[in-house]
């Protein structure tokens, strides 16, 4: 049985698209409806690539949205689940807003008679980055945040509970949540980086310091505890065959060791309902509090004009999960087709609701499991578990290598020289390097907040070993822009690119002209960030010459248009072309 009769979706969910063949770059719906107008001249195709067009993902309406989340819900409910604790204990969301497979919310409901959920807006988040200034959550982010906090409180108050929404510190505003509701416990999930874990040392004291509303004198009473647990990966810490600090340094020997010796939890269940909320009065907290709107973080949201735009929430996560897996059927053809750039097909997208936490990554786990029991088991379901490995591999290497990946000489303390060039800087950023390659991608990044891992992984390469510039102002940059940050991921990938990981054997170096030509050889990718090179003839687009901007730096080896081994770079080392 498909999911989509115990989903009781229309009928028209059960037809399936066709199975979309191995050449993919994206997927077989966005090709089919641009190549119907996409012909190989110039003149005839391109006014439609260009014209403004949004994919919403997940690309279904709000209602079928809601059902997907109900029947998961459902799917995850056991009415057999007892709670045996006693008094009130607080949830304190962070990077997990999510109830299924949350186990402080489990933990939360089992220890107590009563759950307070608590979520803090915390001024940080929305200061700047650590050295270069930049924003430090910019408003692509912040929306997606925000549509986060609505669709966890729904769920919530769908399940019994609500969300109390605060402005400010967590340290500040948690142990006075405690003392007013008399709470035992403060449940949270853990995180790794040393920003994370300041707010966890303070929050702790935090508690510990609070004085006891009318028990002075009274040796008996206790403050209440912050109770930290582990959530955001898809291998349980404890379920590691190693110490996160003896964690092997090549990500092969970590995931055979993980494949061969862990084995993945399954997620935890949902008792049906997660009520009562503590009796009290929230006066003193001005009720439950409101979702802040974007003009409150002091941000702006443009319009969006082109390319994805993410739903935030855990709704939308799961309606992704079953549009991309079963609805689409496109996990059957995943690794075929995930270094693609273009349209909303080509990979999962599941990284912002996994950096929000709106994704379990077991649930990912047991979807595919379901998949691969019920449809199809082949290379390309196993892929995307190979990816979350990734994933939880620049986790752990964060517990190992601390503060040393956010530092320019990275893990392994590389001294190398950097240019902070403003100007070279400046034109990667604004995607006017004369690439288009390089342009489009930076552009897709301003206007969406998402840019592919394959065009990540070349604009890294070329702002760090084509143009020289510090690998952490990119990093930032990333920082600011992505909606699904992630310090580990983002400043992990950050280091391997610039050669500075903890594995000496990841030296990158992408050619731009290869890159084109492998992975954008219609150049339909540039033409549909880069409007201007819409007239071009398609194997012209990539490499446009006189026809597009001047390129601001030569590549380091082959260039489309300089001549390669251009002084500047003659003292840099010849590094292989990277693939993966
Ligand atoms: C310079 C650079 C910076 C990056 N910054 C981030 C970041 O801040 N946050 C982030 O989640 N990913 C980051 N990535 C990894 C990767 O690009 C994204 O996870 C991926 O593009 C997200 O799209 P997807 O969900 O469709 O991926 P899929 O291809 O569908 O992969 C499935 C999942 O596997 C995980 N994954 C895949 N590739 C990687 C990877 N290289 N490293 C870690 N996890 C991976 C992600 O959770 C992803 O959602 C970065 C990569 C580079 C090269
Ligand atoms: N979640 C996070 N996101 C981004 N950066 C983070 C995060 N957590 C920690 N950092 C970075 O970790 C570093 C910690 O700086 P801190 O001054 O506390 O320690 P440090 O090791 O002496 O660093 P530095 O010498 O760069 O100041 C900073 O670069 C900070 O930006």
């Amino acid at each position: 049985m498909t999911v989509f009769l115990s989903l009781s979706l229309p009928l028209r969910s059960l037809t399936f698209p066709q199975k979309p063949t191995s050449n993919l770059f994206f997927s077989t719906q966005f090709r089919l409806s641009y190549q119907s107008q996409s012909m190989s001249s110039a003149s005839q195709s391109e006014p439609k690539l260009g014209s403004k067009v949004t994919f919403q993902v997940p690309g279904l309406d709000s209602s079928e949205i809601d059902r997907i989340a109900d029947a998961t819900f459902q799917r995850y409910s056991s009415p057999k689940l007892q709670r045996n604790g006693s008094g009130v204990s607080i949830v304190w969301f962070r990077n997990d807003l999510r109830i299924l497979d949350n186990e402080a919310l489990y933990r939360a409901w089992a220890s107590s008679e009563a759950v307070l959920p608590v979520y803090c807006v915390d001024p940080r988040l929305f200061g700047t980055t650590h050295y270069f200034g930049f924003p430090k959550t910019g408003a692509f982010r912040a929306q997606f945040l925000i549509e986060c906090l609505a669709d966890l409180k729904k769920n919530l108050m769908k399940h019994g509970l609500n969300l109390l929404i605060q402005h400010g510190k967590p340290e500040d505003i948690l142990p006075s949540v405690a003392k007013a509701f008399g709470a035992h416990t403060v449940y949270a999930h853990k995180e790794t980086c040393s920003e994370e874990l300041n707010v966890e040392r303070l929050v702790s004291k935090g508690l510990q310091r609070m004085e006891l509303p009318g028990v002075s004198g009274n040796q008996n009473a206790k403050n209440p505890k912050l109770q930290l647990i582990w959530g955001s990966t898809m291998y349980h810490i404890s379920d590691l065959p190693f110490n996160p600090d003896s964690l092997p340094d090549v990500y092969t020997q970590f995931r055979k060791s993980v494949e061969s010796k862990s084995t993945i939890r399954g997620c935890y269940k949902l008792p049906t309902m997660l009520g009562p909320l503590p009796s009290g009065s929230l006066d003193e907290f001005g009720g439950w509090g409101s979702i802040p709107s974007i003009h409150e973080l002091g941000l702006h949201q443009g319009k969006r004009e082109k390319g994805m735009y993410f739903i935030g929430g855990e709704s939308a996560a799961m309606g992704r999960v079953i549009e991309y897996f079963w609805k689409k059927d496109l996990l059957r053809v995943y690794k075929e087709i995930r270094n693609g750039m273009l349209g909303p097909d080509y990979s999962t997208k599941f990284s912002p609701w996994l950096a929000f936490g709106c994704l379990s990554p077991r649930f990912v786990h047991e979807e595919v499991k379901r998949f691969e029991k019920e449809r199809e088991a082949n290379n390309s379901t196993y892929w995307v578990l190979f990816e979350l490995i990734w994933r939880d591999y620049f986790r752990f290497l964060s517990i190992k290598y601390g503060n040393s990946i956010f530092h320019l000489g990275g893990p392994r303390n590389v001294a190398s020289k950097w240019s902070q060039d403003q100007n070279l800087f400046e034109a990667w950023k604004e995607g006017r390097t004369g690439y288009p390659l390089i342009d489009a991608n930076m552009k897709e990044l301003t206007t969406t907040g998402f840019m592919s891992n394959r065009g990540r992984q070349i604009v890294c390469s070329f702002l760090v070993r084509d143009m020289g510039i510090d690998w952490r102002m990119g990093a930032e940059w990333f920082e600011t822009y992505l909606l699904d940050y992630d310090p580990c991921s983002n400043y992990g990938n950050w280091t391997y690119g610039a050669g500075v990981g903890n594995d000496p054997r990841e030296d990158r170096y992408f050619s731009i002209p290869k890159q084109a030509q492998t992975y954008d050889p219609e150049g339909e990718y540039v033409a549909f960030w880069l409007p201007e090179l819409q007239a071009l003839r398609n194997d012209k687009r990539n490499f446009p010459g006189k026809a597009y901007l001047q390129q601001i730096v030569p590549l380091k080896f082959g260039s489309t248009n300089f001549k390669s081994g251009h002084p500047r770079f003659k003292s840099v080392r010849q590094n292989k072309e990277y693939r993966r």
